[in-house]
C-alpha cells in the first residue's frame, strides 16, 4: 500500500469510530498530556488501534487520539507524539498529522518541552514560537510520498501564523502569563546538548532547543495549515553550568507548567479569528 492509501485507511477507521468533524488539532509534547482535562465530551482512540499509526515509546506521551470540545469548538488532540530519535523516519512522525488533514484539519497547535537557550528564560516559562531552525539531518517532505499532500518546495517565510501569535500574546496578557517569544531549534536527540552545542545553537539564533516540532510544522505548512507553536521551557541550557538533565524532570516541569499552557491554548481556541 502507498503512504496515501495507508493514510486514507487510517482516516476511514478514525471516522468509523468518531464521526464528529473538527478543523483544529493540538499536538501535546512531553508531560503536556494534562491538556485533555480541559476538553468536554472527550472520546479517545489509542494509537495502537488505528491502522498504520506509529506508537508512542517515550515516557510522558500517552499515545491516544482524542476528540473533545473547548468551549463550543470541537478539536482533535494528539496526546503523545512521535520523534525521529525513537527510530521513526520523519515521514512516519508526521503520518498522524496528514491523516488528520484528510479528516479536515486546517489549524495546528503544536506544543513541546524544550531547553532554554535564551539566558532570560526561566524554567517553567512558556515560549511562543516565532520561527524555527531545522537541524534535523532529513526532512518530513523527503521522498515522493510527500507530494501527495502539497507542493514539493513549500514556502517557509511565516511557518507560525502571525495573527494567531498576536492573539496568543493578547490572551497571555489577560491571563498574566509572562509569555516569552523566540526561535525553536529542532535537533535529533536523544542525547542532550554539550556545552559547546549549547553555545553553537545559541549563536545560530536559537532561544530554545528540542527534538520534535520542526518536522510537523514543515508538513503542516506544506498542507496549508495555520500553525501556533508553544514551548514549555523545562530546563536551562547553560553553557557553563553542568546541571545534569533527566527526562523525568522535563515531564515534571511540563506537567506543572503545562497548566498555564492549557489555559492559554483554551482561550486562543475559544476566540474565533478565522
Ligand atoms: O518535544 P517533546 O515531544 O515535548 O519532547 C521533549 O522532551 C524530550 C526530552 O526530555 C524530547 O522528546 C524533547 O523533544
Ligand atoms: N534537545 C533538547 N530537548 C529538550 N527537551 C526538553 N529539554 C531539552 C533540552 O535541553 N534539549
Amino acid at each position: 500500500m502507498t503512504y496515501l492509501e495507508k493514510a486514507n485507511a487510517a482516516a476511514a477507521y478514525i471516522q468509523s469510530q468518531i464521526s464528529q468533524q473538527a478543523d483544529t488539532l493540538v499536538i501535546l509534547g512531553s508531560g503536556l498530556g494534562g491538556f485533555v482535562e480541559v476538553l468536554e465530551e472527550a472520546v479517545s482512540i489509542p494509537y495502537v488501534q488505528i491502522p498504520y499509526f506509529p506508537v508512542s515509546t517515550v515516557a510522558g506521551h500517552s499515545g491516544e487520539l482524542v476528540l473533545g470540545k473547548v468551549g463550543d469548538k470541537w478539536i482533535w488532540v494528539m496526546n503523545g507524539r512521535f520523534h525521529y530519535y525513537e527510530g521513526y523516519e520523519l515521514g512516519e512522525t508526521v503520518f498522524p498529522l496528514r491523516v488528520l488533514s484528510l479528516l479536515g484539519v486546517k489549524n495546528l497547535v503544536v506544543s513541546n518541552a524544550a531547553g532554554g537557550l535564551n539566558p532570560d528564560f526561566k524554567v517553567g516559562d512558556l515560549m511562543l514560537i516565532t520561527d524555527h531552525i531545522d537541524k534535523f539531518p532529513s526532512n518530513s517532505l523527503r521522498g515522493k510520498d510527500a507530494t501527495d499532500f502539497g507542493v514539493r518546495f513549500p514556502d517557509m517565510s511565516e511557518p507560525y501564523d502571525l495573527a494567531w501569535r498576536n492573539l496568543a500574546k493578547e490572551k497571555a496578557k489577560s491571563l498574566d502569563i509572562n509569555l516569552q517569544e523566540g526561535t525553536y531549534t529542532g535537533v535529533t536527540g536523544p542525547s542532550l546538548e554539550t556545552k559547546a552545542e549549547i553555545r553553537y545553537y545559541r549563536n545560530l539564533g536559537g532561544d530554545a532547543v528540542g527534538m520534535s516540532t520542526v518536522p510537523e510544522v514543515i508538513a503542516a505548512n506544506q498542507m496549508g495549515m495555520r500553525v501556533l507553536g508553544i514551548s514549555v521551557i523545562t530546563n536551562e541550557c547553560n553553557p557553563t553550568d553542568n546541571k545534569l538533565f533527566a527526562h523525568e524532570d522535563v515531564v515534571e516541569v511540563a506537567t506543572r507548567s503545562g497548566k498555564a499552557m492549557q489555559e492559554l491554548v483554551k482561550l486562543v481556541l475559544e476566540t474565533k479569528i478565522f
